[in-house]
């Protein structure tokens, strides 16, 4: 662990060890990271706009559930960066980020539409919303070298709060979500059938909720790494996925 007497050679071996990476992928991320920060901030607006006119949430979702969808999708392209080596995230961690968001958007509100007035999602949307925000403008920033303090102190800090809100929206709209799906059995099969397979949504909806149980403090231990690596200098070593 390096002191942070040590932090301007810390950051020179950090920048040493960075891959450069060609000015077609940084066009391309720089695009990319435009069209999120674009993306999220019009779901803000909208957001904002739509509870100034009606005073509720309710019926929310569905006014800005296109834009969501194609911008919680978009995000698929992360999976792709990695996979490529454009940028230094690992797999794994954006992998699990990714796939629960895209399963939250497609498989549970945009699938039930029962739920869609729920508290949890209203509070998953405007915490993904904020987060968004600010991680994508991170990046653009940082890839044009002019990174303002004030966005990587939100970066690296916001999440403390935001990250255990988003979950509890999260786990709140699943749990809204059991009923319906216990009662109609929906996306499940039944035997006998001509697979001769069963799956049980219901069920696996509950496995879901339980696998936040280890997966989410290790995404949370590995926001606060970063969080030391950026704002305080500190070498940390990572296991490769
Ligand atoms: C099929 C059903 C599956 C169900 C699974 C259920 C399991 C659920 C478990 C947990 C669920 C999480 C739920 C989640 O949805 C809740 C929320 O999001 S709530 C909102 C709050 N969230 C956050 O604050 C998210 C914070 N998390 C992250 O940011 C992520 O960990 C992640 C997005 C994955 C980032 O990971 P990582 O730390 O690896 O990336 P860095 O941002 O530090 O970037 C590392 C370097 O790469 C550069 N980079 C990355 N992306 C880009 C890009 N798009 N453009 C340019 N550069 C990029 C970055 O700058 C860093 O570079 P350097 O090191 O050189 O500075």
């Amino acid at each position: 662990m390096a002191s942070s007497e040590d932090e301007g050679s810390v950051e020179e071996k950090e920048n040493a060890k960075k891959k450069p990476i060609s000015a077609v992928a940084t066009a391309w991320l720089i695009f990319y990271n435009i069209a999120m920060t674009a993306g999220w901030l019009v779901l803000a607006i909208s957001m904002f706009r739509f509870y100034m006119d009606k005073g509720t949430h309710k019926g929310l979702y569905r006014s800005i559930q296109k834009t969501l969808k194609f911008f919680q999708t978009f995000a698929l392209f992360e999976l792709v960066h990695c996979a490529l080596g454009i940028v230094r995230t690992s797999v794994l961690v954006t992998g699990v980020q990714v796939s629960s968001r895209i399963f939250m958007v497609w498989f549970i509100t945009n699938s039930i539409k029962q739920i869609q007035n729920e508290n949890g999602v209203l509070l998953f949307l405007v915490v993904w919303t904020v987060t968004e925000i600010i991680r994508y403008s991170y990046y653009t920033f940082n890839l044009l070298n002019h990174l303002p303090y004030f966005i990587k102190w939100a970066r690296y800090n916001l999440f403390i709060v935001l990250y255990p809100a988003g979950v509890a929206g999260e786990l709140l709209t699943i749990y809204a979500a059991l009923p319906y799906v216990r009662k109609t059995a929906m996306y499940s099969l039944r035997l006998p059938n001509k697979y001769n397979v069963s799956f049980d949504y219901y069920y696996f909806l509950i496995s879901v909720m339980c696998s936040y149980i280890p997966l989410f403090p290790q995404l949370y231990l590995h926001m606060l790494r970063q969080r030391r690596r950026v704002l305080h200098g500190e070498v940390i070593v990572e296991k490769d996925d």
